[in-house]
């Protein structure tokens, strides 16, 4: 806990955690403070520390990371940054989450190019997610990645993610088929509901195959999500995407402001 800030609320369900902060500005803070704790864990045993980022809300809630003290003392030459999910346009267009992520993260930090991953935006969606897979694949020959005993999958060390108002994350939609996805560790979607339409996003076994996920809410457009997951009344009995993240063997961890938590 950084200095000079209030202890968050804590509620639990199941497995999952949920921290609410007094608002967006101490959960950054906090957020910032525990992935510098992780990236020093990883870093120490592993001599790397993979790292999966969402676009959206989130980039702005990592603002705290680049800053002393955690700028300065973080080895981020073993850092290396994946997406969970990409729109595929060109990467210096306004919808890239490679863009978003460049301009509000990357671009203040040392990480070595060559250990940034985005997409191939010259290829179709469907192409893009093939080579992002391939190239996880090849991390995984590499010894960079490595793959979870448990389910074959990929696993990563942390995820940090945003989510949607209507609870989607990454790329996976309400209802969407892609949700059943069980074979693929990245797929594609040619029609999502919210634009642009064509995107690539990991599938819910990478997703549940992390080591750590924070799952980031922030302001009361996301407070219906929020209720849903952690309301003491189940208010439907089909899961959003965000309730079906169930990790396998990690810690699932949610980062709330009080206006995310304000229906609880
Ligand atoms: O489209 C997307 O939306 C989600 C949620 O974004 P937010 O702005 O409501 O936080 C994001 O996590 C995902 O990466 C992005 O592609």
């Amino acid at each position: 806990m950084a200095s000079g800030t209030t202890p968050p609320g804590v509620l639990t369900k199941g497995d999952s955690e949920l921290l609410v902060f007094d608002n967006e500005e101490e959960l950054s803070n906090s957020l910032a403070k525990y992935t510098a704790d992780l990236s020093k864990k990883f870093c120490l045993e592993k001599g790397a520390f993979t790292v999966v980022l969402s676009g959206g809300s989130l980039v702005k809630s990592l603002r705290k990371l680049v800053e002393t003290p955690y700028g300065d003392s973080i080895d981020w030459g073993k850092w290396h940054i994946f997406w969970v999910d990409e729109r595929v346009v060109p990467k210096d267009h306004p919808d890239s989450n490679y863009k978003l992520v460049f301009d509000g993260f990357l671009s203040k930090v040392q990480i070595p190019a060559g250990q940034v991953y985005a997409i191939n935006d010259s290829l179709s969606a469907a192409g893009a997610a093939d080579d992002y897979e391939s190239c996880l694949k090849h991390l995984v020959n590499e010894g960079v990645l490595l793959l979870s005993p448990a389910t074959g999958f990929p696993k990563f060390d942390l995820m940090l993610l945003g989510m949607g108002p209507d609870g989607h994350i990454a790329s996976l939609f309400p209802g969407h088929i892609l949700l059943t996805e069980n074979e693929r560790w990245v797929t594609f979607i040619n029609n999502s509901p919210k634009p642009p339409p064509e995107r690539i996003t990991f599938t819910f076994p990478v997703i549940n195959s992390s080591a750590y996920v924070a799952l980031v809410a922030t302001g009361a457009g996301k407070a219906d999500v929020v209720h849903q997951a952690f309301g003491s009344k189940n208010s439907s009995s089909v899961l959003l995407p965000v309730q079906m993240v169930k990790l396998d063997n990690g810690i699932l961890t949610w980062f709330a402001d009080k206006a995310a938590a304000s229906k609880l």
